[in-house]
């Protein structure tokens, strides 16, 4: 028996369906195609592909996330972590891939599979094989041991038991059948290492597969990232230290369909960011007499990212004498200052372009924690505010 999905209360009704308001919302902006729909993706999913990682302690600054979706060289990152966001970045793409890959098929290998793109670089660490001991999860803030995986004998058969369970799951709201497939595979710990961030890879294919909106929407890698904590708390929660697929799940899929609700804020809220300082950074090119396809890297650059020359060759689709020029240009205008010199050059957005972001975030109003009334995460820790007399 695997871990089942609780039986949701009329506060969990309410959530999914603001979730869903929002995603329409996320639809509506993308209805029409417009130039900054294709970085804001792009961002979205380094934003992923960073959140999941940082999680295991492999941080990458926001220009290299952007270079992983890229595929270029990192500025900054040390070749261990690169390897590991490479990886990661690679059964992210395929993930994209699926998403509406009409002979899609769950299985096995496909789990296996994704392991070892997530880990090819390190074959000692037996990339798409199961494990063959026991395993630990260790807290290393606290340096303890907070969950022991069940016998590895069994691995195989709890994961052929998902992968069966998956599908069948289909009237369920599709963020508590990816919030289940995360659990029970993080609980299972079917490989030596790398069990976190699968599950995580895992969800994401989930929603992609029957997402309504495109899966860099639609991820919570983002929200699991920056609230690390509250998701190892979670799981300690619901785990109690072992496999004890009995336990009410309830606690989670409250925690999942809060980051689901959440990140949807951020990312509706990023989408008219977006659409403001587009329009913003339009005008002042033209106020500048800068050339029209100067517009995407000043939005990269004034959302912090520092920019190479040839990240502007392809941005700007020019050749390298008209990038030089375009960029010398920005810099005579007072909107990029430089870097380093010749091939390490970077250029970064001045106060002026900063301003931009600043004031289209002014009146951002702030992410709302659709379980306030319970508690927030304090609640869900705490089984506080659930309705009494439901089975698990
Ligand atoms: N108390 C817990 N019970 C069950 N699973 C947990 C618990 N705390 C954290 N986890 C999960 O275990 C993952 C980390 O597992 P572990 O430390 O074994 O690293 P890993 O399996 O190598 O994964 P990664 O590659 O993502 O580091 C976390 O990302 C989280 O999903």
């Amino acid at each position: 028996m695997l871990f089942q999905p609780p039986t949701l209360d009329d506060l969990d009704m309410q959530v999914i369906e603001q979730i869903d308001t929002f995603r329409k919302d996320m639809r509506y902006a993308l209805r029409e195609p417009r130039r900054w729909t294709g970085q804001l993706r792009r961002n979205l999913l380094a934003k992923a592909i960073q959140g999941s990682n940082s999680i295991e302690g492999y941080d990458v600054s926001d220009e290299d996330a952007v270079a992983a979706v890229e595929e270029e060289e990192p500025l900054s990152a040390d070749e261990a972590t690169w390897a590991e966001i490479r990886g990661y970045r690679t059964a992210m793409s395929y993930v994209l891939q699926l998403a509406d890959d009409p002979h899609f098929e769950l299985d096995q290998s496909l789990i296996r599979s994704l392991h070892y793109m997530m880990l090819a670089h390190d074959v000692l660490k037996s990339p798409g094989r199961y494990r063959l001991n026991s395993v630990f999860v260790v807290d290393e803030s606290r340096d303890e041991i907070v969950y022991e995986g069940p016998d590895f004998q069994r691995v195989p058969e709890l994961c052929q038991e998902l992968v069966e369970t998956i599908p069948q799951e289909q009237g369920a709201p599709n963020y508590v059948r990816a919030a289940m497939a995360h659990l029970n595979l993080v609980m299972i710990h079917p490989f030596r290492e790398v069990n976190g961030r699968m599950a995580r890879c895992l969800q994401t294919l989930i929603l992609a597969r029957d997402s309504i909106v495109a899966p860099e929407f639609s991820s919570i890698e983002e929200f699991l990232g920056k609230n690390t904590p509250d998701y190892y708390s979670v799981l300690g929660k619901v785990g109690q230290g072992a496999w004890n697929p009995g336990n009410s799940t309830r606690p989670w899929v409250k925690f999942i369909l809060r980051a689901h609700h959440m990140q949807a804020q951020t990312v509706v809220g990023r989408l008219a960011e977006a659409s403001y300082m587009w329009a913003q950074l339009e005008e002042i090119a033209r106020r500048k007499r800068l050339p029209e396809r100067s517009v995407p890297a000043l939005y990269d650059c004034s959302l912090g990212l520092r920019m190479r020359r040839s990240s502007y060759l392809k941005l700007a689709d020019v050749e390298e004498r008209t990038a030089t020029r375009d960029l010398q240009q920005i810099v005579d205008a007072g909107l990029f200052f430089t870097q380093g010199e010749r091939r390490g050059r970077t250029y970064g957005a001045t106060d002026e372009l900063r301003l931009v972001r600043i004031e289209a975030r002014t009146n951002k109003p702030r992410n709302r924690d659709p379980y306030e009334e319970m508690g927030g995460i304090r609640g869900i820790l705490d089984d506080r505010g659930y309705q009494t007399g439901l089975p698990l």
